[in-house]
């Protein structure tokens, strides 16, 4: 058997901090016209895909944070996206900032189908970077004073021929969240990342962050036997430089496509999601190998 998809990812180079979600708007869909030349079915943006990384710069009016925020979607700005992905019967994935009524912000990533509807939503859980103002860094990091953790859980939905997850940027760092999808019954996961080459606190550890990203998403693949689509945003962006390097993974593990530039940039491949039972029937069988009374720790203490 095989249920083959074509996948696209759509990287981005820099955002700058006056460009509108017009302009945004527009180089995503030039990209999505040609994921869709490509014969992609779906095509993945990146994590705050409509605006420049803006937890990047400490900010205390909440008029000027609330900007960055979307508070509908999808909304005018994004409307000609959603109107092109009808027009092409092609499917996407965007992560955007978003404020409830209520007035909560969370960093989020939607999926939506071929017809333009929106089939899953994920509202990130690990939160990078720091609450507090920390001048001395070049750039700063301060997803966790502008986002909430997410409320939502990783969901697994059905669409595009298969069972689809979301992840976003840091969350791909950590074992548990490629598990959860995993055991949620994933197939195929996409995620968006804003990832700086410099780590100001550890810069000894800067050269190493494309093996780190590689690193994180393979294994994520490999010990859950499913396919990821990794997606960038790139290039030099107000001071701070964006590793690319975006990925289609293989459930062995395997980069089956990765980006060569660091500007906007789609790379696409044809996946065959029946090749998650390779490894999820295999080596990673987790009715028959998976051992959980041993996995109390993982869940029993913040820390
Ligand atoms: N947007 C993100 O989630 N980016 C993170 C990542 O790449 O994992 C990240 C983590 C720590 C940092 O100091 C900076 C960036």
């Amino acid at each position: 058997m095989s249920r083959k998809l074509i996948v696209a990812g759509a990287q981005l180079g820099p955002i700058a901090r006056d460009e509108d979600r017009a302009s945004a708007v527009a180089r995503l869909c030039a990209l999505m016209r040609r994921a869709h030349a490509r014969g992609a079915e779906l095509v993945v943006f990146p994590e705050l895909a409509l605006t420049t990384f803006f937890p990047r710069w400490w900010m205390e009016d909440p008029a000027e944070i609330d900007a960055w925020f979307e508070t509908e979607m999808p909304n005018a700005a994004v409307a000609p996206l959603f109107a092109l992905a009808r027009e092409l019967g092609i499917g996407f994935h965007l992560g955007y900032a978003e404020r409830t009524p209520e007035g909560r912000r969370f960093n989020t990533a939607i999926l939506v189908d071929a017809s333009g509807e929106i089939l899953s939503k994920y509202r990130k859980i690990h939160l990078p970077g720091h609450f507090d103002d920390q001048p001395w860094r070049p750039f700063q990091h301060l997803e966790k004073k502008y986002f909430e953790k997410g409320d939502l859980g990783w969901p697994v939905v059905d669409g595009f021929g298969g069972r689809m997850g979301i992840c976003i940027c840091n969350d791909r760092r950590w074992p548990e969240t490629w598990r959860v999808l995993g055991l949620g019954g994933a197939e195929l996961v996409v995620l968006g990342y804003n990832t700086p080459l410099h780590y100001p606190p550890a810069p000894e550890h800067d050269h190493l962050q494309h093996f780190h990203n590689e690193l994180s998403v393979q294994a994520g693949c490999y010990q859950n036997g499913l396919w990821a689509v990794a997606v960038a945003k790139a290039g030099m962006e107000e001071g701070s430089e964006l590793i690319g390097g975006s990925v289609i993974v293989a459930p062995t593990g395997e980069i089956v496509a990765k980006a060569q530039t660091v500007g906007d940039e789609v790379i696409s491949a044809e996946i065959d999601l029946d090749r998650c039972a390779e490894i999820r029937a295999n080596i990673f069988d987790f009715k028959a190998h998976r051992e959980p009374g041993d996995y109390g720790a993982i869940t029993a203490k913040k820390g």
